[in-house]
């Protein structure tokens, strides 16, 4: 068997990380040498060719930036991150250059589907809303997930074209017609039971579209997690999204 490849997992205790680091630990041609969280000094990675990063968007670049200063590949699954953030990062990784960075705001293959058919279908329909839901402890809104699905919906719709959403809404003081997201409205509930969720909408006349994908359990992530610790090492610089991966692109 050829040699296995050396991982640490960064917010290892939180509910993400320690999913990954059992995943590693199962999986024959990965090896678990680090395990690390808030406070700790990751210092060398305990050694590891890859990390895997799951924390919260504030201590996600720096954490990064620590990797990719080693030469550490990084397969992330932190969301929040800034078009500024990724611009940082591009910077940083241009003096590693054998250096990869995985971004992937969801590894769920449903997801990545989702998201591509979404894309696909942006451009035959006047109308598109994204509802995203989520456990109640999950600390950023909208998700990462439906940020990135309104991105690729907005450049789709801006590239055939299309006119903006159709909206009479004059008045709206609560915010009732949720978030905009590249043009695109974006609605988020927090709720006890669920895990991850997004349906996007879209309307056209007479008729109706509707993509859902549901995630019931965090194992649903870990093979998109795997795979991306067996790829990045390929993808010198920064990839987004699992799908480039995956040739869903
Ligand atoms: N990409 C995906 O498919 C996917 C799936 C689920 C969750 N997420 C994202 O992953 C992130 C983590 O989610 P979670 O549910 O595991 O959260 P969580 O709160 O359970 O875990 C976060 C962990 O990070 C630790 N942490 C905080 N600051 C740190 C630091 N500076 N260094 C090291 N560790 C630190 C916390 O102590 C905690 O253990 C969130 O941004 C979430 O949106 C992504
Ligand atoms: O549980 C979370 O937090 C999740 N975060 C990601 C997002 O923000 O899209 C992916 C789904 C689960």
């Amino acid at each position: 068997m050829s040699e296995r490849i050396l991982v640490a997992v960064i917010g290892a205790t939180g509910r993400m990380g320690g999913e990954a680091a059992k995943a590693v630990e199962a999986a024959d041609d990965l090896q678990l040498v680090g395990r690390f969280d808030d406070g700790d000094d990751l210092g060398n990675l305990g050694g590891a060719q890859v990390a895997v990063e799951f924390t919260v968007p504030d201590a996600s670049p720096a954490n990064v930036a620590h990797c990719v200063a080693r030469g550490v590949h990084v397969v992330v699954g932190t969301t929040g991150w800034s078009d500024e953030r990724l611009e940082t990062l591009r910077t940083q990784l241009q003096e590693s250059s054998d250096t990869g960075v995985l971004i992937a705001p969801n590894f769920a293959i449903g997801a990545l589907l989702m998201m591509s058919f979404a894309q696909q279908a942006a451009k035959f329909y006047e109308s598109v809303e994204i509802v995203e839901t989520h456990h109640p402890d999950k600390v950023d809104a909208p998700s990462g997930t439906a940020a990135r699905t309104a991105d690729l919906i907005g450049t789709a719709r801006e590239d055939a074209g299309l006119d903006p959403v159709p909206d009479a809404t004059t008045s709206d003081p609560g915010g009732a017609r949720g978030a905009r997201v590249h043009g695109i409205p974006v609605h988020a509930m927090r709720l006890r039971g669920r895990v991850a969720h997004q349906e996007v909408s879209f309307g056209g006349v007479g008729e109706a579209l509707t993509i859902r994908h549901d995630s019931f359990d965090r194992v649903s992530f870990m093979p998109g997690v795997l795979t991306g610790v067996r790829k990045v090492a390929a993808h010198p610089g920064l990839t987004v999204g699992l799908e480039h991966f995956l040739g869903i692109d």
